[in-house]
C-alpha cells in the first residue's frame, strides 16, 4: 500500500484522512507514528499561512513530501470565532469538551437562525525543493444547543448539518468524508494534482 504523512498531531484528523484516503488504496501515516516528536508553531494569522508552516517545517523535518491540516470553526454570531483559535478556544490544554463548552455558554439564548457556522479546511503540500500548494473546503451549518452523537471529533457533536439533519458526530467517518470541510478540500487537493492522489 502506498502511504502518505499527514503532518498532523490531532487523532481526531488521522481518522477523517483515513476514511478519505484508504478508499484510495494510500495508508495514512501522521507524526503520532513517527519517533520524532514534531509540533510546529502556529505563528500565522490565517488557516493558509499555518497549513503552509506546519507543512513546511514537517517536510524539511523529515525530507519528505507531507500534507498538513489547518482548520477550525466559523461562528457567525461571535465575529467568526474561534477561527484560527479552535484547538485551544478555552485556553489552557487542548480540550474538545471545554472548547464546546465555551461555545454553548456563548451563544445562549441566541435563536436558531442566527446560530449558522462554518467548518473551514485549508490543506498544504509541501515537498522538498517543490513549490508549496494550498486546497480549501467549507463546510455549512449550525450549532446545536447541546451535543449530539459520538463519532467525530472537536465541535463535531454540536454541529449540526442540515442537508443531513444530524450532528457531524452522528455520521460515520465514511459519511462525514462525503460532505465534510477536510473532504471538500481533499477533493481541490486531488482534482488539482492528480498525480498525488491517483
Ligand atoms: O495542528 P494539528 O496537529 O493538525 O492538530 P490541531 O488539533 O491543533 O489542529 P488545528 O490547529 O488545525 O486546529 C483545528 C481545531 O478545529 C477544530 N476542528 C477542525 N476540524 C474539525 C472537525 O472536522 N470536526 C470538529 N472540529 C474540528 C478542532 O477543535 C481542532 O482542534
Ligand atoms: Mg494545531
Amino acid at each position: 500500500m502506498k502511504q502518505i504523512i499527514i503532518a498532523t498531531n490531532n487523532k481526531g484528523k488521522a481518522k477523517d484522512f483515513e476514511a478519505l484516503l484508504n478508499p484510495l488504496g494510500y495508508e495514512v501515516l501522521t507524526l503520532q507514528d513517527i519517533e520524532e516528536e514534531i509540533d510546529v508553531e502556529e505563528t500565522g494569522t490565517t488557516f493558509e499561512e499555518n497549513a503552509i508552516l506546519k507543512a513546511e517545517e514537517t517536510a524539511k523535518i523529515l525530507n519528505k513530501p507531507v500534507i498538513s491540516d489547518d482548520s477550525g470553526l466559523e461562528i457567525d454570531a461571535l465575529n467568526g470565532e474561534p477561527g484560527i483559535y479552535s484547538a485551544r478556544y478555552a485556553g489552557g490544554e487542548k480540550s474538545d469538551s471545554a472548547n464546546i463548552d465555551k461555545v454553548l455558554s456563548k451563544l445562549e439564548g441566541v435563536p436558531e437562525e442566527q446560530r449558522t457556522a462554518r467548518f473551514r479546511c485549508v490543506l498544504a503540500i509541501a515537498a522538498p525543493g517543490e513549490q508549496t500548494e494550498t486546497f480549501s473546503g467549507s463546510c455549512e451549518g449550525r450549532i446545536l444547543n447541546g451535543r449530539r452523537g459520538e463519532h467525530g471529533f472537536g465541535y463535531d457533536p454540536i454541529f449540526y448539518v442540515p442537508e443531513l439533519d444530524k450532528a457531524m458526530a452522528e455520521l460515520a467517518p465514511e459519511q462525514k468524508a462525503k460532505i465534510s470541510h477536510r473532504g471538500n478540500a481533499l477533493r481541490e487537493l486531488k482534482a488539482a494534482m492528480p498525480s498525488w492522489l491517483s
